[in-house]
């Protein structure tokens, strides 16, 4: 014998019912069959709004009477042929005027009854199960309609009924052992109590009738087919990549149940735990997907965690006091008033000081909960022991299942880091001592972010999903958005990340696409983006709230700079070429830095020194190892350097200038270059990233300038400083007349720091350092008479998109 129970979308309309009907004939092919059967999609709900609005005197019941009758005799007429409808559409049509005058007496009365509830709400039921059968039958598969009152036998308890066990077993039993045939179709959710008036399940109930026939008959089979593939890792709608669950036990098919994955009614679960039989849970629209296989043992298919859940709104409720300390009964008069008002406790905590119980509840009962509570503890509230009940809404609670959690160490560390690294806050945290959950409330706005977030880092071995926020489209913002096109494929190869571009600006547009814009065509989208407004684009990025979101900053902008607080203070990394943050005054670096680590983020600005090359983190790696930097010498200005590498006096000091600037290598201000200003934010960051605290002001510049050079436009820049060519031929001059290079040296030495130019001779380390390169020595106390050495391009825009580029895929891996 094998049980097969379908759904109401299973049955919702004739195009499903003959999908059904083809897996019933799949089905009988191997077995004996029982069928239970649910309403047709969402017919349970019409009955029951048509029996309230009778009972309200509304007038419009009689509306909602004619659709459900229209909808069952548009089924049949589309099921059946002309020839073979009369009896059914008679059965119909007596049913329907039943059920009429059933209403119309709610009406005339004015009252609605759980009794009569759930005599109306039983059509729906009977009426599909009716159907089923006379089509099956019709199409050649003999059948025996079931009333299911006549076989599950329940207390009286209205809309929920109990169901006896003993003589419910007794009653299947002995139908189904005498009953001549192979099919059988029953209404499922229905069933009836000892004066033989009509009961319901509760929803869902149809699940349980099957379970219940299931186990009464000792089936080989029990199946439970709806409109989803079988039990999901997580929420589809929240996680796209949720996928089934093949193997579960009960125990956790129970835990993902009552937290939401309501693919199975939980109390089907006991009579089919009690005879140690497994049910499936399989999808009507694609029967050929595995499903999920639900048996009495666990059986370890290598994850630890089965599934993750959430239960949205949701408010936590702390009683708090000096008076509840050591006395026992608290909890009790809590739980107690509680369940005086019906309030389902759906979360529990204590600290062990026993100065606070915090219980979780449905949003929906927070007044009556207050209400009883603070009458229960009004002595207490009075004489100060305990506060009146501390209620906070807006709230969920998100919580891990899996059997296997006890026997791995690590799970809870795991998932609060994972939170705690995109800036979820966790309210409050419960486990149990079977270990086979972990329940964490948390801000109802942060479940999407926090179920991904976890379902990443718990089930996904294929890739983890980088979100990227992308101030500044020009030289350097262009060669990144190319670099990040051309490696989507490899970093999700290599490295497992899916980095893609949510937010786009630059000083006139801003465009954002939650599916990540098209990096072939990142222009276009901007073009037809928003006008830019950098609050705008920040309050989008924090209102999005996307998992693993990365701001990165390619301007040269102050305004922007002055962003990355608000981002750290929502556990967003920054990545930054922009070196005005790291070269502000000490207190905002210092700040910064402090708040990305309070955040459990990363404030990374490599670029900020030599571009692409590995400066900074070279200097960390030292730091942080124990060495001591001692002197740093530098030539840190890849346009400086390459100025003065091809400025002879053949051509104007200002054209090779702008050829710099044409090749990318200059600020998007030259001036910043050509003053020294560059070279002292760089060394300037270097000092403090080796841990001393130093302030712009504090660092001598010996510029070559001429102060009127800095007046005006740039363009202004470039004209004046053809007036000057003489001033610059003769540095040349003085120069290489004793066989030496002009370079722009910074140093730092003795907690102090300087930059200027310099006459290099050919022994000087600084010597050979040709075109565009950057070079820096770092002398320390294991490095003391050869530097360690960092030399290579220092500037550039495809180098500097390619540290961008490393220091996203550092904060990507955190
Ligand atoms: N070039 C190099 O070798 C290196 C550069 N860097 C740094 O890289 C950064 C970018 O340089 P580069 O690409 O050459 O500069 P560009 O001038 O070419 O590009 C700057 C980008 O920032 C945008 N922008 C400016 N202000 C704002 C604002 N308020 N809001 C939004 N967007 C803004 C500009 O918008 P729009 O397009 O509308 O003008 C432009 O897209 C600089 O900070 C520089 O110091 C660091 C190391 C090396
Ligand atoms: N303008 C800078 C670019 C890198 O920071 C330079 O010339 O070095």
């Amino acid at each position: 014998m094998q049980v097969l129970k379908f759904g109401g979308s299973s049955v919702a309309n004739e195009k499903n019912i003959k999908q059904v009907s083809s897996i019933i004939r799949n089905a009988l092919s191997k077995d004996k069959t029982i069928i239970v059967v649910s309403a047709l999609g969402g017919i349970t709900d019409l009955l029951l709004q048509a029996g309230s609005m009778a009972s309200n005197a509304d007038n419009e019941y009689k509306q909602k009477l004619a659709e459900i009758k229209e909808r069952h005799l548009e089924t049949v007429r589309l099921l059946l042929p002309l020839t073979h409808q009369s009896s059914i559409l008679s059965a119909v049509i007596q049913l329907n005027n039943e059920l009429e005058d059933i209403c119309n007496g709610i009406y005339l009365l004015g009252e609605l009854s759980d009794r009569i509830k759930d005599r109306v709400a039983s059509f729906g039921e009977i009426l599909s199960s009716r159907i089923l059968s006379s089509y099956l039958e019709v199409t050649g598969l003999d059948n025996t309609w079931v009333d299911a009152r006549q076989l599950i036998i329940t207390d009286s308890r209205y809309t929920r009924a109990h169901v006896q066990q003993e003589i419910t077993e007794k009653y299947i039993r002995n139908y189904f052992q005498s009953a001549i045939g192979h099919l059988f179709i029953l209404p499922g959710f229905i069933a009836s109590n000892e004066q033989g008036h009509t009961t319901t399940l509760g929803r869902g109930g149809s699940d349980y009738t099957a379970a219940l026939v299931g186990a009464a008959t000792n089936a080989t089979e029990v199946e439970i087919w709806t409109d989803v593939p079988g039990m999901m890792t997580a929420d589809p709608r929240l996680v796209p990549h949720a996928r089934t669950i093949d193997n579960i036990s009960f125990q956790e098919a129970m835990e993902l149940s009552h937290f939401g994955a309501k693919v199975i009614y939980p109390p089907t679960i006991q009579p089919l735990l009690n005879k140690n039989l497994s049910v499936w849970v399989k999808n009507t629209f694609a029967p050929e997907l595995h499903g999920t296989l639900i048996h009495a043992h666990t059986q370890s298919d290598g994850s630890i965690i089965r599934g993750i859940s959430s239960i949205s709104k949701v408010a936590l409720c702390s009683l708090e006091g000096s008076g509840m300390v050591g006395i026992p009964g608290f909890s009790k008069r809590l739980f107690d008033a509680l369940a005086r008002q019906s309030i389902n406790v759906i979360f529990i905590t204590q600290a062990s000081s026993e100065h606070t119980i915090c219980v979780g509840i449905d949003e929906g009962a927070i007044r009556q909960a207050k209400q009883v509570v603070d009458e229960e503890f009004k002595n207490e509230i009075k004489e100060g022991r305990v506060n009146p009940l501390d209620i906070e809404t807006g709230l969920a609670i998100v919580a891990l299942v899996g059997d296997h959690m006890k026997s791995h160490t690590g799970i809870s560390g795991k998932m609060f880091g994972a939170l705690g690294r995109n800036g979820i806050n966790v309210r409050a945290i419960a486990q149990g001592s079977s270990e086979r959950n972990i329940s964490t409330v948390i801000n109802a706005s942060d479940v999407r972010k926090a179920i991904n977030v976890l379902h990443e880092d718990f089930f996904e071995t294929t890739y983890k999903q980088i979100n990227l926020f992308i101030v500044g489209t020009g030289n350097v913002g262009k060669r990144l958005l190319h670099q990040l096109e051309q490696q989507f494929q490899y970093l999700q190869k290599h490295l497992r990340l899916q980095v893609r571009v949510i937010g786009l600006a630059n000083s006139r547009k801003m465009v954002f696409d939650d599916k990540g814009i098209r990096l072939s065509q990142w222009g276009e989208a901007l073009d037809n983006g928003l006008k830019m407004n950098l609050h705008d684009f920040i309050e989008e990025i924090q209102s999005k709230n996307l998992r693993n979101s990365i701001f990165v900053d390619v301007t040269a902008n102050e305004s922007v700079s002055m962003c990355y607080d608000a981002l750290f203070r929502k556990s967003i990394s920054v990545v930054a070429c922009n070196k005005i943050a790291a070269s502000s005054s000490l207190h905002n670096y210092q700040q910064l830095k402090d708040l990305a680590r309070e955040y459990n983020c990363l404030f990374l600005f490599e670029t900020n020194v030599g571009a692409g090359l590995p400066v900074i983190n070279t200097l960390n790696d030292l730091v942080s190892s124990g060495d001591t930097i001692q002197t740093i010498e530098a030539v840190l200005s890849g346009t400086l350097n390459f100025v003065f590498n091809n400025y002879n006096g053949e051509r104007s000091f200002a054209s090779v200038v702008r050829q710099a600037q044409e090749e990318g290598y200059t600020e998007p201000d030259p001036r910043l270059d050509l003053s020294g200003k560059d070279v002292m934010r760089k060394i300037l960051i270097l000092a403090r990233e080796a841990g001393y605290p130093l302030e712009m002001d504090a660092i001598s510049n010996n510029s070559f300038l001429p102060p009127s050079c800095m007046n005006g436009s740039v363009e202004d820049f470039y004209k004046e400083m053809e007036k000057y060519e003489s001033h610059f031929r003769q540095l040349y001059e003085e120069a290489a007349k004793d066989h030496k290079k002009l370079k722009y040296v910074a140093s730092f030495k003795d907690g102090k720091a300087a930059v200027g130019l310099q006459h290099i001779d050919a022994a000087h380390n600084l010597y050979h350092l040709y075109g565009k390169d950057n070079v820096v020595l770092f002398y320390t106390t294991r490095y003391p008479e050869q530097p360690l050495v960092v030399k290579g391009a220092g500037a550039g825009a495809d180098v500097t998109a390619s540290g961008v580029f490393a220091d996203i895929v550092r904060a990507a891996r955190i």
